[in-house]
Parts: C-alpha cells; sequence; structure tokens
C-alpha cells in the first residue's frame, strides 16, 4: 500500500513512522527542501513511550502532484495551514482517498467541498512531539478514530489489519460526533495548557488548574446536554495523565509564535453554545487570553 502524508510535523511523522513499521510505502510531503534533505539523509526517528528509539525508511518530497496515484492521502497539517493546501488537494485525482487528521470543527465542512469520492476525518487522542526535522517524541498512546463521511471503507479496512498496539486504530460511525466530541476535549485541555505554559499532566497535578478545568467541564455540560455521558469527566483527567508529559499542539504554537488552532476548537464550540444561550464565561475569557497572547506577536 503506498500512503502520502502531508505535513512532517509531529502527529505526520508519528503517524508515518507507524505506517512505514507495518509495511506501508510512506512518502512524507513537508513544504521545507531542507527538511525533506534531512528526512532522506537520516530517516525517521520515533522515540517510544518507554523511550527505545525506531528508525524507519520513509520517502521524502516537497512536491505533492509528482507523486504517483497513491492509495491515501494523510492531511496532518494544522488547521491554519489546510487553508493554502485546499487548492493543490483539488487538482489530485477525484479517486484518491483523503484522510483529514486536523483537531477542530472548522475544516469539517471546508473539506467536503473538495471534489474528492472518498473523504474521511481523524480524531487522535496521543501526544506527539517534534524533537527535530527528523524526529518525533511519541509522549502518550491513544486512540486514531477514523469515520468515513463521504465514499467507501475499503482503504481505511487495510488501516484497520496494520493495527498497531502503540498506534491503535478503530472506526467510528459519525464524523461530525467524533470531532465534536474531541473539541471538547481540546477545550478543556489546549488553552490552560498554552496560556499556563504547562504540559498536560500539570492540569491535574496543579490545584487550581485542575479547578479551572472543572469550571470549564461545568460550563460544557450545561450547554451540551448529555455530553457528560460520552465524555465522564474520569476521561478528561484519563487524557491528561496519558499525554502527561506532551506540550499540547496549542502550546507548541505558542512556543513558536505561530497563530493556534483557537477558533477552529474553542471558537466552533463557543458559536454552538451560544446558538442555545450559554455564553460559557471561563472559557470564552481563555479563549480572548489565547487571542490577546496571539495579537501581542510574542517571540515573533
Ligand atoms: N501534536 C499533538 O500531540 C497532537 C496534534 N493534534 C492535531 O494534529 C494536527 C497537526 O498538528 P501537529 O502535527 O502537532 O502540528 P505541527 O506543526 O507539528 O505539524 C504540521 C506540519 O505541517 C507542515 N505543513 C504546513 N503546511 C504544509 C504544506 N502546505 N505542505 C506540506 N507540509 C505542510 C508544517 O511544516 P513547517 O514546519 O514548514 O511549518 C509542519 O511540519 C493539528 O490539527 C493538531 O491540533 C491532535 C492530537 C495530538
Ligand atoms: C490529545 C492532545 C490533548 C494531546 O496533547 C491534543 O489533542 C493536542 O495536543 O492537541
Amino acid at each position: 500500500m503506498n500512503i502520502a502524508v502531508i505535513g512532517a510535523g509531529a502527529v505526520g511523522q508519528l503517524t508515518a513512522s507507524f505506517l512505514a513499521e507495518s509495511g506501508v510505502s510512506v512518502t512524507l510531503v513537508a513544504r521545507r527542501l531542507g527538511q525533506v534533505k534531512e528526512l532522506n539523509a537520516k530517516n525517521l526517528t520515533r522515540v517510544n513511550v518507554d523511550g527505545t528509539k525506531t528508525v524507519q525508511k520513509v520517502a521524502s518530497t516537497t512536491k505533492l502532484e509528482e507523486l504517483p496515484q497513491q492509495d491515501l492521502i494523510v492531511i496532518a497539517v494544522k488547521y491554519v495551514q489546510l487553508q493554502e493546501l485546499y487548492e493543490q488537494l483539488s487538482s489530485l485525482s477525484s479517486t484518491v482517498p483523503l484522510l483529514f487528521m486536523q483537531n477542530g470543527l472548522a475544516h469539517f465542512e471546508e473539506a467536503l467541498r473538495l471534489p474528492q469520492k472518498n473523504i474521511a476525518f481523524c480524531s487522535v487522542s496521543f501526544g506527539a512531539q517534534m524533537i527535530d526535522q527528523s524526529t518525533v517524541q511519541h509522549r502518550g498512546i491513544g486512540p486514531c478514530k477514523i469515520a468515513i463521511e463521504r465514499g467507501d471503507s475499503d482503504v481505511f479496512n487495510k488501516l484497520l489489519q496494520l493495527r498497531n498496539s502503540l498506534y491503535p486504530i478503530e472506526l467510528v460511525a459519525n464524523a461530525e460526533q467524533m470531532l465534536f466530541e474531541k473539541a471538547v476535549f481540546n477545550c478543556l485541555i489546549n488553552p490552560l495548557t498554552a496560556i499556563l505554559q504547562v504540559k498536560n499532566g500539570e492540569l491535574v497535578t496543579n490545584k487550581q488548574a485542575f479547578l479551572l478545568m472543572q469550571t470549564i467541564y461545568q460550563e460544557l455540560t450545561d450547554a451540551f446536554k448529555g455530553i457528560e455521558q460520552t465524555i465522564p469527566f474520569f476521561k478528561v483527567i484519563n487524557l491528561c495523565e496519558k499525554t502527561a508529559s506532551n506540550t499540547s499542539s496549542m502550546l507548541a504554537d505558542r512556543m513558536q509564535g505561530r497563530k493556534s488552532e483557537i477558533d477552529t476548537i474553542v471558537g466552533v464550540i463557543l458559536e454552538k453554545a451560544l446558538a442555545s444561550g450559554h455564553n460559557l464565561p471561563t472559557l470564552r475569557t481563555l479563549y480572548h487570553q489565547v487571542l490577546a497572547i496571539e495579537e501581542s506577536g510574542e517571540r515573533r
């Protein structure tokens, strides 16, 4: 099977590494020639959760359009970076299946405007952090849930067969619901970690951070009736603990002075809550704090 992974960042490298380990012929599509050279020269190293290292040979290129037809294209760039990719994706064959790996909800409708017949979304609950251009650290094992929104399930069933206990893959039924539920987890973890500049685990061990997380949970469960059934608070604690040493993707954005995914994660959830008259004051405050940090241009 040939799979191209667009975006050689934390999630792209981790996914590429596990796919290559399962025998898939993987091409990582990066946008910087320097990174492609480094990946080709050094191969791709994964630092596992137990500290061991796994090195995989993957191909790397900047030229997506020059690749032969792939069995699957995985899109592992951030939401903000998707905007400049859509045009390129729309010029690819309409028969190539696409799998979107972004957190948040805003890309759902956008991706479905693409001409491809087979489109799926993914929600991942592992931790991943880039160490350098060709090394990724796996910081917490968690499921990779895939929901097919359009087209058939052939290629995704093949992915299920590749399952590795360190990178468990499962198929779920409803893409929008899956993305919504993941966005709720991210609302509880990402803005707090980014503002406080703490790793995920500290949201549980720091009493004040924990209190804030509980307050936001209360706001979310008041606004979205019944979500405490699918997302009981202990699952939020579990996710923080499993990814305790991870720098959340939003904190990673802050550390690198990049625009975060605050709008596609928190912004969309705030809008949905407001539609039923819920203002979520604590979460809204965090939303504006993250935007204020970005506007201040720190570290740029
Ligand atoms: N990291 C984590 O633990 C988790 C992340 N996620 C989600 O996964 C998604 C990806 O996040 P993450 O991997 O952390 O982000 P990263 O910033 O680490 O990776 C994104 C990568 O995409 C590359 N890129 C951007 N535009 C293009 C393009 N046009 N062509 C090729 N490559 C491109 C970037 O390159 P460059 O370096 O040149 O900018 C970067 O290497 C996000 O939606 C995030 O919220 C979900 C769960 C966990
Ligand atoms: C799973 C988690 C919380 C891992 O940090 C994540 O989704 C992120 O960082 O965006």
